[in-house]
């Protein structure tokens, strides 16, 4: 079977360069297009080169448009304006996708599924295994704590992060509130300053950390009189969500349309 030829938006970025690599090293697939922003001054180098992992001979382009027809899975982590760029162009040359960027509006999260009436895309906030086993692990905690608890998601990131909370931690809360028949939108609290009153039971609580180099930290207390369940994933380096995009773009290329989350690539959907 032919290599699938990989494309990595963003290929400067954090995650772009960790992406990189990931692909590079995987069997049967190729990093074959990349792109960043127009006007970065990594435009022209070698992807390859430039994530430390010697010449691929891919060169970083300014937009999408320039390497249609040399990819078969576009991996995107970067903006949500660049992702909504990308999955237009995407959708017209029916160009499969895997979608890490967090911070979409509503809007954009509609135009996501919308796109995948056309094409085949994974879109998932957290691409590590660990993360999508602790989201099975919350809606257990959630099934059985139910009502009588005081449920309380704590995140912390690396000070560039600029969306908040995280993706991880909206998608903690919409399957903690699911579970539990609520809606994350009627119950979130985000932070809390000043007289706040007490608590009320059915709200679910977002803190955030912002420091250092900090990669990704997520921690949901179900709080009782007298106990607490905590359950805790702890990102030690990105490489962790580059692997699980690198089999959600293995798992993709054998679909034709659809979106799909990784519930669906690691088969954890059924559990
Ligand atoms: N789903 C998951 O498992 C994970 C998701 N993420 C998410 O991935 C996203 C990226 O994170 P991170 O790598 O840390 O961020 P970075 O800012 O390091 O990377 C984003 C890259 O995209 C580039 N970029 C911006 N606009 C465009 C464009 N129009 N075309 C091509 N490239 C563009 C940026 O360039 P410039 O810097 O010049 O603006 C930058 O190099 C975030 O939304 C983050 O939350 C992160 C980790 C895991
Ligand atoms: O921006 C990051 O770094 C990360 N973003 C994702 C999120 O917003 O949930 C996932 C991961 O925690 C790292």
């Amino acid at each position: 079977m032919a290599d699938i030829r990989v494309a990595v938006a963003g290929a400067g970025g954090r995650m772009g360069r960790t992406l990189v690599g990931a692909v590079h090293r995987a069997e049967g697939m190729v990093v074959s297009a990349a792109t960043e922003q127009a006007d970065s001054g990594l435009i022209g180098l070698d992807a390859g080169e430039v994530a430390g992992v010697g010449k691929l001979g891919a060169a970083l382009r300014p937009d999408l448009d320039e390497v249609l027809g040399e990819f078969d899975v576009l991996i995107d982590f970067t903006t949500p304006d660049a992702t909504m760029h990308n999955l237009a162009l995407c959708r017209d040359a029916r160009c499969r996708m895997v979608i890490g960027t967090t911070g979409l509006s509503p809007g954009q999260r509609e135009a996501v599924s919308e796109a995948a009436i056309d094409i085949a895309l994974v879109y998932a906030p957290n691409m590590s295994v660990g993360v999508n086993l602790c989201f099975k692990l919350l809606a257990m905690a959630a099934e059985v704590m139910g009502d009588d608890v005081d449920i309380e998601i704590i995140e912390a990131h690396h000070r560039h992060k600029v969306d908040a909370p995280s993706g991880t931690a909206l998608r903690m809360g919409e399957v903690i509130a699911d579970t539990l028949g609520r809606k994350l939108d009627d119950v979130a609290v985000f932070g809390r300053h000043g007289h706040t009153g007490p608590r009320e039971r059915q709200t679910i609580g977002f803190e955030t950390i912002r420091a250092g180099d900090t990669v990704g930290e997520h921690s949901v207390w179900f709080a009782a009189d007298g106990e607490r369940v905590e359950i805790s994933h702890r990102a030690s380096n990105r490489m962790t969500f580059a692997r699980g995009a690198v089999r959600a773009a293995q798992w993709i290329a054998g679909q034709e349309r659809g979106q799909f989350d990784m519930q669906d690539v690691l088969g954890l959907r059924e559990l």
